[in-house]
This record gives structure tokens, sequence and C-alpha cells, in this order.
């Protein structure tokens, strides 16, 4: 599991280490990290030409360091001081080492930057506020104009960090270089898409629970309902599935193609019989009509024909469900829905809250742990980054999505796949959560060099979950 801690919780875990050791030495193993991991990026070392954006603080300072290292092994490295409080010792050891170190006008930014094979983000990390001063920036946009690969300190200057909101002008990273424990931005987008992959350097922090988490193929195998021995189709667990229309039948079809590829021993179908005959010739093992189940999936492409009355009795019954696009009009914030999972997209959930879809993109986590708190629900946000928040305060963030995924019909195969996983037993978290990671890996099974359809992606999650679950074969993103 990676886990995401806040600035707040980085700095006091910072400061009780650095009590305990020789100043100067987490700066060290920061720096030396991220000189590791440059050399890594470049290939090689002697020769290289490396720019460094130094800002104000210790972020600065990691990058300083970073590249008197990197100059003691060959490379050409010039530090561009954006502030003229730029971390003083370690200007001094990066000139020491046969660096240069200099105002932009000092050191001729613009043709150093432009001739660089790699910039390094030193200008802001954790202190940063979001934005870039205009200095910055304008160094910042020569990398950027001559396709320089760009190396962030811990995280893309100009972030907000404990978000992932990016509310003004940011550092976009071809890779980010993190110390001691991944941040919040580095999972949740927008800011998650500014950082690139992103590198965790050990630097010894010992932390407290992290409030957001990223689950990893071993914590999904871990969670995946396995059937055993003794086993039958009732015990796997019966879906209750309520989807599509005369106006959207292939959603039926689509949501049952996701729900049969999870773990469930039976799927019973609930709809018009028009769909219910479509359905059933897609997938011939389906039953017809209502019975008993152990969890409900409802409202993929239901569009007008949604029965509000009949919703809300499967919602207050005893049976977890999971609500879904056309579905999610019969929440209310009466009630207690602690056994509801909801997965709309931001356009669902900006109606659902009242507030624009663009609001609800820009500032993620904010409006899915609004939703949860608000209607008492597991709430998850689909988008290019998948944030599962429930009503008590955790947060997960699927992160291994590729954006081949943004398909019609996606949202059905993961509204199936996860009502599976609830009807398996799993908790509105876990089933969100694993749902999210196997509809991803599958969709890079399927789209893994063009596009790929909706049915495609539902045609992969049995794949994914064979290749996750054979435990030698390790993650199959
Ligand atoms: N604190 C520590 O002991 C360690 C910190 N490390 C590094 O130190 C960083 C944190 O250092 P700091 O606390 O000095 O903070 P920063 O390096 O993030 O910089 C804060 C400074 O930048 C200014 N600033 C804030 N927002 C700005 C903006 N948008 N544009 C321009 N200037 C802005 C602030 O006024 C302040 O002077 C971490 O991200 C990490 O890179 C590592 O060296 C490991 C040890
Ligand atoms: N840019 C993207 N990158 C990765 N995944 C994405 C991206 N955009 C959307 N997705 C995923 O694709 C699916 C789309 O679902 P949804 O919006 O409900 O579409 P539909 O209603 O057509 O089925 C969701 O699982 C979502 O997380
Ligand atoms: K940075």
């Amino acid at each position: 599991m990676r886990h995401a801690h806040t600035v707040e919780q980085v700095r006091a875990a910072e400061a009780d280490l650095m009590a305990k050791l020789p100043e100067g030495t987490l700066m060290q193993r920061a720096a030396t990290g991220l000189a590791v991991a440059i050399s890594n990026f470049l290939g090689y070392t002697y020769g290289a030409r490396v720019v460094l954006l130094v800002g104000s603080g210790d972020n600065g300072g990691d990058a300083l360091y970073a590249g008197q290292k990197l100059a003691r092994r060959g490379a050409e490295v010039t530090a561009v001081l954006l502030s003229d409080k730029a971390h003083r010792a370690g200007v001094a050891a990066l000139v020491a080492a046969g660096g240069r170190a200099g105002s932009p006008e000092e050191v001729g930014s613009v043709a150093a930057i432009a001739a660089a094979d790699v910039v390094v983000d030193g200008i802001v990390g954790i202190g940063g506020r979001p934005g870039l001063k205009p200095e910055a920036l304008a160094t910042v946009k020569v990398a950027t104009d001559h396709q320089v690969p760009i190396v962030a300190v811990d995280m893309p200057s100009g972030v907000d960090v404990d978000t992932g909101e990016t509310p003004a002008e940011h550092v976009q990273a071809t890779l980010t270089v993190t110390f001691g424990t991944h941040k919040i931005c580095h999972f949740v987008d927008p800011a998650a898409a500014a950082c690139g992959p992103v590198h965790l350097v050990d630097i010894g922090l010992e932390l407290p629970p992290a409030p957001v988490a990223s689950l990893q193929a071993a914590d999904i195998r871990d969670l995946y309902p396995v059937p055993r021995g003794e086993s039958d189709k009732y015990s796997r667990g019966v879906l209750g599935l309520m989807a599509g229309s005369s106006q959207y039948p292939g959603a039926a079809v689509i949501a049952t193609s996701g729900a049969l590829a999870g773990p469930i021993g039976m799927l019973r179908y609930v709809g018009p019989g028009k769909v219910a005959d479509a359905v059933r010739a897609a997938h011939p093992e389906i039953v017809a009509g209502e019975g008993r189940v152990q969890a409900w999936a409802i409202g993929s492409g239901l569009g007008d024909e949604l029965d509000i009355g009949k919703v809300r009795e499967l919602l207050d019954a005893e049976e977890p469900a999971l609500l879904d696009a056309d579905g999610l009009k019969v929440l209310d914030e009466s009630g207690d829905h602690t056994d509801v999972l909801i997965t709309p997209h931001a356009g669902e959930l900006s109606r659902l809250l009242g507030v624009e879809r663009g609001v609800v993109e820009a500032e993620r986590l904010r409006h899915a742990r609004e939703a949860a708190e608000r209607f008492d629900v597991t709430v998850l946000l689909k988008g290019s980054t998948t944030v599962i928040a429930t009503p008590d305060g955790q947060v997960r963030v699927n992160t291994n999505a590729t954006a081949w995924l943004a398909t019609a019909g996606a949202g059905d195969v993961l509204a199936g796949l996860c009502g599976s996983l609830l009807a398996a037993g799993l908790t509105p978290l876990d089933a969100g959560s694993v749902g999210a990671y196997l509809h991803a890996a599958a969709a890079r099974l399927a789209a893994a060099d063009g596009p790929a359809t909706a049915m495609q992606v539902a045609g992969k999650v049995a794949e994914a979950t064979r290749l996750l679950l054979r435990r030698d074969h390790g993650d199959p993103r």
C-alpha cells in the first residue's frame, strides 16, 4: 500500500527525526536519493548538462546538494537562484564542486536551460503556496518550450500539496522524486497528472497513519474474495442488477459483463422484458427476475424509466447497494446509507452537490469527502484518478488507469464489477477499491496499444484478475 501524508504530518515526523540526527543529515539523505534518481533518469552523469531552479527554501537546498554530487561525478551543473535567500551552504557546496550559481541574468539562464539535458525543479516543496512567481514561471517556460525534461524535487512546484488542486500556474514534471512518504498531490488529479512517475526515497521518517492511501497489487490480491473448497453459487454471492431501459438497453448488457467478470456466483437481472432478453442473449448464465440477493447494483442506463419508489425500497433494505448514474437521483441526506457505494463521475457528483462540474473536477478530494459525509455513503468519484471516500473520513485513490478507459459504457462495467464485489461480501470501500483497480488493469490489457470498447474492457477483467491472483506474476499493470 502506498500512503500519502499531509504537510503537517511530514513536518512533525521530520522534526522528530532531525532532533535525533546530526544537523543536515536528512537533507543529505534526500539529496543523495535525488542525485541517484537524476543519474538513473539520464542514464549517464559525466558531461550531463544539469540546470537547477532554486527557490528560497529547503527544497532548493535538496536540489543544490544533489547538484553538488552530480558535479563531483562530472556533470556540468548550473544553479539558477530565483531568490536572494537561496540555501547558502548548498550554493557554496555546489560551487566548491565546480558548479555555477547565480541569478538568472548572472548565469544566462535562458541559454543554459535551452541547452540542458535535464532541469531540476527545486523552486518550492512542501512549504510552497500554489502558483509560481513570474521569474520562476519564465524559467519553467523556457524548459517547456525547449522540451527539456523536468525532474521535480518532492513535487512539481506550484501545485497544492495537501489537496491535489492546481488553482494556478505550476511545473509539469517528467519525473518527481519525493522523500519519506507520498504527499496527497502525488495521488489526486489534477496535480497527480503534473508529477509524472513518482519515485520515493526513504529518509527514515516514522509516520502516523495516513489520511490517503493507494492500494497496490498485493493489497488487491489480499482483499479479493477467492471461493473456497466448500463454496457454492449462493455463498459466493448473488448480485441483483437493475440497469438498462428501452432507451439504453446496452447498459444492462455491459454492466452484466462487468458483474459476471467479478467474484459472484450468480446474477439476477431485474428490468424490462425486452432488455432482459438482450441480457440473456449476451449472457445465458443470468437469471431474470427478483429473488434473494446479497447486494444490489442499481442505476446504469435506467434513464427515465427509473422507479424511484422501488429503488428507495431497495436502499432501505438490509442488503448493501451500489448506486450509479440515474440511480443517484434517489439519494437524499436522510437515512442510514453506510452500506451504500455510489459511483458518480464529476458531472453526476456536481448535480448531487449543486456545484459546477468544473469545480468538482478541480477539487476532487474535497468534493468526494463532502458527499460521503453529507449523504452518509461511500463515494467512488470516477475520473483519470479515482477517489474513494467513506463517511468516516477514509480515502483511497486508484491511480493505475489509462486514458483509453474514457469510453462510453466503461462506467457500466465498473458498476457491475463493484456490485459483484459487494455481493461477494466486501465493504463498500474495499469493493470500490478492488473494482477500480481491476477495471483499470483490465483497460490496460484491452487498450495496451490503442483504443478498446467498454465490452472489450469487461472482457479483460477476468484475465486481469487471473494475473493478479497468480502470486508469481506480480502486478498486472
Ligand atoms: N524540512 C526538512 O528537514 C527536510 C526537507 N526537505 C526538503 O525541504 C522542503 C521543504 O522546505 P521548506 O520548508 O524550506 O519549504 P520550501 O522549500 O517549499 O520553500 C518555502 C519557501 O518558499 C516560499 N514560497 C512559498 N510559496 C512560494 C511560491 N509559490 N513561489 C515562490 N516562493 C514561495 C516561502 O515563502 C518560503 O520561503 C521539502 O519539500 C523537501 O524538498 C528535505 O531536505 C528533507 C529534510
Ligand atoms: N482520463 C481518464 N483516464 C483514465 N480513466 C478515465 C479517464 N476518464 C475517465 N476514466 C474512467 O473511465 C470510466 C468512465 O466512466 P463513466 O464516466 O461513467 O462513463 P460512461 O457513463 O460512459 O460509462 C470511469 O471508470 C473513469 O474513472
Ligand atoms: K519542487
